[in-house]
């Protein structure tokens, strides 16, 4: 079994409106984005083309995000539930018989990672 990732970063602006801290306030962040697909190779021994997973994420992702406020799109935009968002955005788009999006991870900050996998 084969992990194929593709990394893009972007920069959006957010505030967490049920939550009582700092992250209440607008604020920005150049996220880093991981897409994993699991899968064997095709008859050109990919599981994806790394240049059309880039046209998927930035056609369903980055167009919709980078320079975004992200609350016009998710009402509570924590890293958990954007990570949710981009998979649920990405999972149709990428599955065939031979492979299916594994999971996205999402920094916010240079310290701070949301996983997730549909399980
Ligand atoms: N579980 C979560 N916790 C927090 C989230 C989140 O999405 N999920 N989001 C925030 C804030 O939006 C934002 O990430 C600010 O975090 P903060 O701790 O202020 O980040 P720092 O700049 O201090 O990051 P360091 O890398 O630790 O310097 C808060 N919590
Ligand atoms: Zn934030």
């Amino acid at each position: 079994m084969f992990y194929i990732t593709k990394e893009v970063t972007f920069d959006a602006a957010h505030n967490l409106t049920s939550y009582h801290g700092k992250c209440e306030k607008l604020h920005g962040h150049t996220y880093r984005l991981q897409v994993t697909i699991k899968g064997e190779p095709d008859e050109e021994g990919m599981v994806i083309d790394f240049a059309e997973l880039k046209k998927v994420i930035k056609e369903k992702i980055l167009d919709k995000l980078d320079h975004s406020y992200i609350n016009d799109l998710i009402p509570q935009p924590t890293a958990e539930y954007i990570a949710r968002w981009i998979f649920d955005e990405l999972e149709p788009l990428v599955k065939t018989d031979k492979r299916k999006l594994f999971e996205i991870v999402l920094w916010e900050t240079p310290t701070s990672f949301v996983r997730y996998r549909k399980e």
